[in-house]
């Protein structure tokens, strides 16, 4: 194989035709040109021409364009970023209205020490006017001229300016006499015509010219109102002074004197409250790294740590760094009132408020067709933003609410008024309560299916719960949303544990198209508290502080951590700020709405109204009893209820049968379709290995027909089974 051949398979290829005078110079220098046309040398295994890795630059339309795509890039804004959204604008016009009234009343307030400082100043002020008078009066600023005539002995140059200067001081001398004496004649008429205030006024404003004549230049007559530069503006030496601060060598031997530089791909700008400024890191640095050492980038940029925010860009490469740095610490700057705070309804098919990010923005969550999944250390606000999430729910009279608060502070208490299931505290009942919730969902996947594969297709296209079908009652399709707080009590429960995870499982699974929401909040994000079957299945993840990679990538998913999404990142200080992914194309900051425990009663209240108001009050919220975890034995009843001569039967027949031996246990079954019975028991029997097939049998008119049914013999087997493996 020649090199050429080699190459062309490699990172090279073979130019030949088109090989630029400076390939062949180097191919030359280097000795390696060899004629194509010469006779071949046994030893020769050179053959073409040497290119250059780096091929010269060519000028031509390509490169215009992406010469015009930068320079459109850099064009200043049309239209100011702070008047591009209502909000933004009405900010910036508020604030400055209350900066024009805070400085007016701050000098305001302060006259009375200005008016003494004014008279104080009236002396120097009487006494410069004097002098600067006499300099009129006696043309002393020509005085420098005539001396230097003098002293040139330009006599007939001296006699002219001699003569000016006279003449100018005659007149002078007499406009002044006219002035003094029109002013005596005025400031007697005033004092004996106009009334007294006028005088006062007169006075006042000779004490202000006079006072303000003899103010010294270094001490101005008025205080300062606001101390300047509180907010310092971001600017690209404090960004790399910050970033050399960080004792990363690939940033340091980029910003030393042989380096590259650090680049900006976009000038810093006001984004909000705060700065934005766009960075490519040194080439082999991740945002990562910086993301790892922000409480130094913000020790480098002397500002407090809640203000500095390092994020990635995902769609660029992991060296371009967005750093927001904003005017007030995220925590101190006020949150904007969460929008249903006060009114409004919602519809969970469409996003519901949350929060907002750094920049004040409003974060909203389309909780429709998602899991979600919170989690962080104790204390930094899991509790606060589930309970933002359930309000919004609760303000969907749609939405049934089945809510388990197993911490037993009663966090969720005032959601119990709404609510379908509820239990709280980390209980039996609670926990058990929950399971058998977690059951009748689990069973309500099966009916949902089935009844969506029953529609005409035109009225679910895609196979999923629409908002008119959620609307429909007799379909009962509408929003379920399951709620588990302290999730880790339930799923590492011995006796609870491993149901609690099976029927979860299945809802994070299948729930999101049948309308059925699962939203889990935990502390403790290990693999025993919280089933990987489950964490890997949430849609939304929400992040507070955690302390340490592997609870920010159980909770965020994998990789997260290395890509730069930490909620190590944050501070004792950060309550309620999270990363949240799934909410947005890409990963955001966010901060939960602030809402306390009487807000959320009043809220609460709200809904409960909207949910009388629609007849869509249920379960526990109209006094029936919480739900209860049966304890039977499915596989014996199946058996009690069928005789051995039973061989095949229909799952249907079954159902009919188990609701009336046990009404307790399986009277929820007795109202569903047949179809939806049928697939009820099947769902069941499938726990338990046993499979449902096409069985042959008569209905009750008699005609023989093909239905979903099982052997009895199957039931009897895996019976056994498990009565042996107890
Ligand atoms: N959005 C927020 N803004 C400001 N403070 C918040 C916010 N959310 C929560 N907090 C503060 O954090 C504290 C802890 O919140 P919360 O009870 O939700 O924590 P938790 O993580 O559920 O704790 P635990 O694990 O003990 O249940 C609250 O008392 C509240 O003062």
């Amino acid at each position: 194989m020649t090199v050429t051949e080699e190459m062309h398979n490699g990172i090279i290829a073979d130019l030949r035709e088109e090989t630029s005078p400076l390939a062949h110079e180097t191919a030359a220098t280097t000795g390696l040109e060899k004629s194509t046309e010469g006779s071949a040398n046994e030893n020769d295994v050179l053959e073409g021409a040497v290119v250059l890795v780096d091929q010269p630059h060519r000028s031509g339309q390509v490169d215009l364009l992406a010469e015009l795509a930068v320079r459109r890039q850099e064009r200043s804004p049309l239209v100011p970023v702070w008047l591009r959204s209502r909000a933004d604008a009405l900010h910036v016009v508020k604030w400055q209205a209350e900066h024009a009234g805070y400085v007016f009343a701050y000098h305001l307030l302060r006259a009375p020490k200005y008016a003494v400082k004014l008279l104080a100043r009236t002396p120097a002020g009487a006494w410069r006017l004097l002098v600067e008078l006499v300099r009129w009066l006696l043309d002393l600023e020509g005085h420098p001229v005539r001396r230097a005539a003098v002293s040139k002995e330009q006599a007939a140059e001296y006699l002219a300016l001699s003569r000016q200067r006279d003449n100018r001081v005659k007149a002078r001398l007499w406009t002044l006499l006219i002035g003094a004496v029109t002013l005596i004649v005025a400031g007697i008429l005033v004092a004996v015509v106009t009334p007294t205030w006028v005088h006062w006024a007169i006075v006042g404003m000779l004490i202000g010219v006079l006072g303000a004549l003899g103010s010294p230049a270094d001490q101005p007559l008025l205080d300062r109102a606001v101390v300047p530069a509180r907010v310092r503006k971001l600017t690209s030496d404090q960004v790399l002074d910050a970033l050399g601060s960080l004792g990363i060598s690939a940033v340091n031997q980029a910003l030393g004197k042989k380096g590259r530089g650090i680049t900006f791909p976009a000038p810093i700008m006001r984004d909000g409250p705060g700065w934005r400024a766009e960075v490519d890191l040194p080439l082999g640095v991740t945002v990562s790294e910086v993301l790892d050492k922000r409480d130094k980038l913000a020790s480098g940029l002397r500002r407090a740590l809640g203000c500095v925010w390092p994020e990635p860009v995902s769609e660029e490469h992991p060296g371009r760094l967005v750093l927001w740095v904003g005017d007030q610490e995220m925590r101190k700057a006020r949150q904007p009132a969460w929008p249903l705070a006060k009114s409004g309804q919602v519809s969970l098919f469409e996003p519901v408020p949350y929060g907002n990010d750094q920049r004040g923005r409003p974060i909203s969550i389309l909780l429709m067709f998602a899991n979600v999944l919170i989690g962080s250390m104790p204390r930094y606000g899991k509790t606060f933003a589930l309970r933002v999430l359930l309000l919004a729910c609760a303000l969907d009279p749609l939405a049934e609410l089945r809510l388990f608060e197993l911490k037993g502070t009663g966090d969720l208490s005032a959601l119990e008024k709404v609510a379908h299931h509820y239990a709280k505290g980390a209980t039996d009942s609670a926990k058990a309560a929950c399971v058998a919730s977690l059951a009748d969902v689990y069973a309500e996947l099966d009916r949902r299916a089935e009844v969506i594969d029953g529609l005409p297709r035109h009225e679910a296209p895609e196979f999923k719960i629409t908002p008119e079908l959620a609307a429909r009652r007799d379909l009962g399709l509408h929003p379920v949303v399951v709620a588990i707080d302290e999730c880790q009590e339930l799923f590492a429960d011995d006796e609870y544990g491993e149901e609690a995870a099976k029927y979860a499982t299945a809802i994070i699974k299948r729930g999101p198209a049948l309308g059925i929401i699962l939203i889990l909040a935990t502390q403790r994000p290990d693999k025993d508290s919280l089933p990987k079957a489950i964490s890997a299945n949430a849609g939304i993840r929400i992040c507070l502080r955690v302390m340490g990679w592997q609870e920010n990538d159980m909770i965020l998913g994998t990789g997260m951590h290395q890509a730069g999404v930490k909620a190590t990142m944050f501070t004792l200080n950060d309550k309620g700020i999270s990363w949240a992914v799934g909410i947005a194309e890409d990963p955001v900051i966010v901060r939960s709405a602030y809402l306390d425990g009487p807000t959320s009663e009043l809220i609460a209240d709200r809904a409960h109204q909207l949910r009388q108001a629609a007849g869509m009050l249920s379960g526990q919220a109209i006094g029936q009893q919480p739900p209860q975890r049966v304890s039977y034995d499915l596989l014996a009843d199946i058996l009690a209820v069928t005789t051995a001569k039973e061989e095949k039967i229909w799952n249907s027949a079954v159902v009919e049968r188990l609701t009336q031996f046990r009404p307790d246990a399986y009277g929820q079954w007795a109202d569903l379709e047949d179809d939806a019975k049928t697939a009820t028991l099947t769902a069941r029997l499938k726990e338990y290995g046993v499979k449902t097939d096409d069985t042959w049998g008569r209905d009750s008119a008699g005609n023989g027909r093909n239905r979903k049914g099982f052997n009895r013999a199957d039931v009897a087997e895996a019976y056994g089974q498990r009565k042996t493996q107890l």
